[in-house]
C-alpha cells in the first residue's frame, strides 16, 4: 500500500542526503520517481545537500498543485513510481492535501522532508499539515549536536552569531554566518535549553563542544595511577 512519509528534524540532520540517496537507490532499480522542492539554497529547481550532491528537482512554488501535476504527467503516458519532496516545511496546507491525494488515489509513495519548526519554536504550515496526514512520521538518526554538546531539537536564526526572535518566517540560508559575514542571517541549531536562553556558541563564548558541561564524568572511568 502507498504511503505517506515526513521525514523531519533540525536544519542539517542530513533530511537533503537521504531524500537523494533514497532518489539513487529506486531510480538503480528502475523506479521512476518525480522530485519537488521549493526555495532550496542552492537556487530554483535544485536539491542540494551538504554532503556536495545537488540533483535537478520540480520547484513547487506558490499555487503549484502536485496532485494536477502528477496526473498530466500520467495521462501524458509518464510513469510515476514515487514522488520526493524537500523543503516541505515551505509547502502550503492545501499541497500537502494534494500529496495525501496522490498516495491515496494514484497509489503512489510520497517521501517528504523538511524541517519541522522555525526560529521561534513554531511549526511551519507544511509541516503541521505533514504531521497531521502522515502516514509515518520519522525523526532522522543522525542527530545535529548544540555547541553544548547535547542533541540540537531547534533552529536558532542568528545576526553576528546573536540569536533573534523577530522577522519573517522564511528567510532562506544556511548553517553559520551569510557569505558576507556581519550583519548576515545566519542559522545555528540548539538544544531546547540553550534556545530558550538565546544563547548561541557565539554568545556562550564557546569554540566547539563545551565537554565541561556533558555529563560525562560518570561515564569515563578516571585515568588510574
Ligand atoms: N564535510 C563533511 N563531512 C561529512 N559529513 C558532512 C560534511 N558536511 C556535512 N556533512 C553531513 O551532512 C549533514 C547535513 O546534510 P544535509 O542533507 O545538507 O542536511 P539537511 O537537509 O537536513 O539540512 C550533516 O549533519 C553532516 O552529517
Ligand atoms: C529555522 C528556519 C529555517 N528557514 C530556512 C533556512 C533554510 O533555507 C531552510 C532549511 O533548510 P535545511 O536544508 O533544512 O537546512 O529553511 C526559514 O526560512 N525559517 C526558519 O525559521
Amino acid at each position: 500500500m502507498a504511503e505517506l512519509a515526513f521525514f523531519s528534524g533540525t536544519m542539517d540532520c542530513g533530511k537533503s542526503t537521504l531524500a537523494l540517496q533514497i532518489q539513487h537507490n529506486r531510480s538503480a532499480r528502475g523506479l521512476a520517481g518525480l522530485i519537488f522542492t521549493r526555495n532550496d539554497r542552492a537556487g530554483e529547481g535544485r536539491i542540494s545537500s551538504r554532503l556536495g550532491l545537488v540533483s535537478e528537482a520540480v520547484e513547487a512554488g506558490e499555487g503549484f498543485d502536485f496532485h494536477r501535476h502528477l496526473v498530466r504527467h500520467l495521462t501524458a503516458g509518464g510513469r510515476v513510481d514515487y514522488v520526493i519532496t524537500d523543503e516541505s516545511q515551505f509547502l502550503s496546507s492545501e499541497q500537502v492535501d494534494q500529496l495525501a491525494r496522490i498516495v491515496d488515489d494514484l497509489s503512489v509513495d510520497v517521501y517528504a522532508f523538511g524541517i519541522t519548526t522555525d526560529f521561534r519554536t513554531r511549526l511551519f504550515p507544511g509541516s503541521q499539515r505533514l504531521i497531521e496526514l502522515a502516514d509515518r512520521v520519522e525523526t532522522l538518526q543522525v542527530e545535529a549536536l548544540c555547541w553544548c554538546g547535547a542533541r540540537a531539537t531547534h533552529n536558532a536564526r542568528t545576526v553576528e552569531g546573536r540569536m533573534v526572535v523577530e522577522g519573517a518566517q522564511v528567510v532562506v540560508g544556511d548553517i553559520g554566518q551569510g557569505p558576507d559575514g556581519a550583519g548576515e542571517t545566519g542559522y545555528e541549531v540548539l538544544c531546547r535549553r540553550h534556545h530558550r536562553r538565546r544563547l548561541t556558541a557565539a554568545s556562550a563564548g564557546s569554540g566547539g563542544i563545551a565537554h565541561d558541561t556533558l555529563p560525562l564524568d560518570a561515564a569515563v572511568p578516571a585515568p588510574r595511577g
